[in-house]
């Protein structure tokens, strides 16, 4: 994957470098688009193409014409012959209908905080075309045109992470997307293919004029919920990511624990047929297949095992019943963001048909707000369950025969293994669910004149999300490390050599060689993964994992079959 990192001290980190696709476009206006669809955008620099359909073109200049129209007889139409918000009993003429919507952009320019990751800039770019294209907003043609110019050049505005309540939708974020499309003045920023420089200059290498916004115009760009939802299709996509690799780094430590895989059997989730329940048994089922390192029991064998209970504790037993709630909310999660991303979601909207315009609130974001909470409680919920695997496989007491911090060389008696590991680990759990707290229901009571008085937060919800991804990337990182020296030391264990690759289950297998790769370390039968504590520095590891996880390197993409059956619940 070509993307590298492009973070300056006041962007925020999300890998991106914007490289054309040369894949089929991306098409707005014919049906609906998905999470994955928005991510080839945003991500992997998939170009976007309009619909040709002439009805859904033509109803995007109707709808511009009724709005002409209604300023013409002085029509009072909310935003567009009145004021903003809590002014909204100003009557506005039709001589400053054009400036009012100008003078939008500029008392709006009021963003505060880091820049936000350009992925979701992007994604926020595509969904407000997406949104406009079913002619409801009163948006020139030409606006949409121009975005989509930005995005297949790889030009993408400056957007702050602080200034919207998600109640109006995301007035100031998208106030940046606009200033920046429109040239309003040189102070609005883009990065034009890594580099940054203004608006205005930005317009003329793209050969294109300034606009100036007609009646409705500013309102239709900034009034609607897609900074947020782009966000939100980016974390979701990776949480699933993550999702998956919490499934392969707890199949690594099932069978780094010598677990049994009895505990999957279709018999027993036929009886609670949860759908995400039913997945993560047969998944794990899955990943197991074919494993040397499992208690083969699905024929209903119970062997005694001395000091050992003759069942797996509950982290191994009842895994698919702690996961099948995180699959089915993740999905739900998803099939939410999804009809956000195809909404029209600003105000007011016009209808063609019946030539009316209604007052609603459509931007508002709380599905965004509460499916942002509800992702960063799962993501709280997976860490603390591999947390606790973690420590299963560190303490002799329990982990059925392996050393102490799964020391490599225990010869060496200054050697502590992965303790310091765990302990990095141990920092960040508590950290994932602290950010699991909802933030939805916790809005200012009084916002804009107390117009905007319920607020979904899901600006900020998405952020915090965003956050809480990025810092789950770390940690699963160290849950693959210590799944790769459990069955290392599991295969010595029973079969008197260190190379897993033998040993593993197939499925497994590409996972725990795409991890040694990346590290620079290939597998041997003469030594564990790690043997002497001082022949390798750790951190680098954590850094170089980390990276390949979050650009869907090699490590992601050994768990591809695992992540295409998340589309299947
Ligand atoms: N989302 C608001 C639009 C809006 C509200 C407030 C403001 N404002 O500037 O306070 C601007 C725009 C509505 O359609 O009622």
């Amino acid at each position: 994957m070509n993307t590298v990192s492009l973070s300056t001290n006041t962007t925020q980190k999300t890998a991106f470098s914007f490289v054309p696709s040369s894949d089929d476009a991306v098409i707005v206006g014919d049906r609906n688009l998905t999470v994955e669809e928005v991510i080839s955008v945003a991500r992997y620099g998939k170009q976007v193409r309009l619909t040709d359909d002439p009805e859904k073109l033509g109803n995007i200049q109707a709808s511009c014409d009724y709005i002409h129209n209604a300023v013409e007889s002085g029509e009072p139409i909310y935003g567009v012959t009145t004021g903003f918000g809590g002014m909204a009993n100003v009557v506005i003429s039709p001589e400053s209908a054009t400036l009012l919507q100008n003078n939008l952009m500029w008392y709006h320019k009021v963003g505060a905080g880091k820049k936000i990751p350009l992925v979701d800039v992007r994604a926020a770019m595509l969904l407000r075309v997406n949104s406009h294209i079913s002619g409801a907003s009163g948006i020139r043609l030409e606006i949409l045109k121009r975005m989509l110019i930005f995005l297949n050049a790889g030009v993408t505005p400056h957007v702050c992470e602080f200034g919207s309540i998600g109640a109006s939708g995301d007035l100031t974020p998208l106030a940046y997307i606009t200033g920046a499309l429109i040239g309003l003045n040189s102070s609005y920023t883009v990065d034009f293919n890594g580099e940054e420089i203004n608006a205005l200059t930005a317009l003329k290498k793209l050969n294109l004029e300034p606009l100036h916004l007609l009646p409705k115009e500013g309102l239709a760009m900034m009034n609607g919920t897609s900074v947020m939802t782009g966000i939100a299709a980016n974390c979701v996509y990776d949480t699933k990511n993550l999702l998956g690799l919490s499934m392969a780094a707890h199949a690594l430590a099932i069978q780094g624990l010598n677990g049994t895989n009895q505990s999957f059997h279709p018999f027993i989730h036929k009886l609670k047929p949860h759908s995400g329940q039913k997945w993560a048994a047969d998944q794990m089922l899955n990943l197991l297949e074919g494993s040397q390192l499992v208690r083969d029991e699905l024929n209903g064998a119970h062997n005694y095992r001395g000091k050992h209970p003759i069942q797996d504790r509950y982290s191994l037993r009842c895994l698919p019943q702690y996961m099948g709630p995180i699959v089915d909310g993740l999905d739900q999660i998803q099939k939410q963001i999804e009809v956000e991303i195809n909404s029209v979601t600003d105000n007011p909207l016009i209808d063609l048909e019946n030539q009316a315009s209604y007052h609603g609130g459509n931007f508002l974001g709380q599905y965004i707000g509460v499916g942002m909470d509800q992702l960063r409680y799962y993501i709280g919920l997976l860490a603390k369950h591999l947390d606790v695997q973690i420590a299963y496989l560190v303490a002799p007491e329990f982990n059925n025969g392996l050393s102490a911090s799964l020391v490599g060389n225990t010869d060496r008696v200054v050697n502590m293994g992965l303790k310091g590991l765990q302990i990095t680990g141990n920092s960040i759990m508590p950290l994932l669910t602290f950010y699991g707290n909802s933030i939805a229901d916790r809005f200012p009571t009084h916002a804009e004149q107390y117009n905007q008085n319920i607020n979904s937060q899901g600006f900020a919800s998405a952020n915090l999300a965003r956050q809480s991804v990025e810092i789950f990337q770390q940690y699963i990182v160290i849950a693959l490390m210590f799944g790769v020296q459990s069955v290392d030391l599991r295969t010595y264990k029973n079969f008197g050599h260190y190379d897993a690759r033998a040993t593993l289950s197939p499925a497994t297998k590409d996972l725990y060689l795409a991890i040694r790769n990346v590290v620079g370390q290939p597998p041997s039968a003469e030594r564990p993964y790690i043997w002497d504590d001082n022949e390798q520095a750790l951190d680098e590891h954590i850094a170089k994992i980390a990276i390949d996880i979050a650009n869907g390197g090699q490590i992601v993409q050994a768990i591809n079959n695992l992540l295409l059956s998340l589309d299947n619940v």
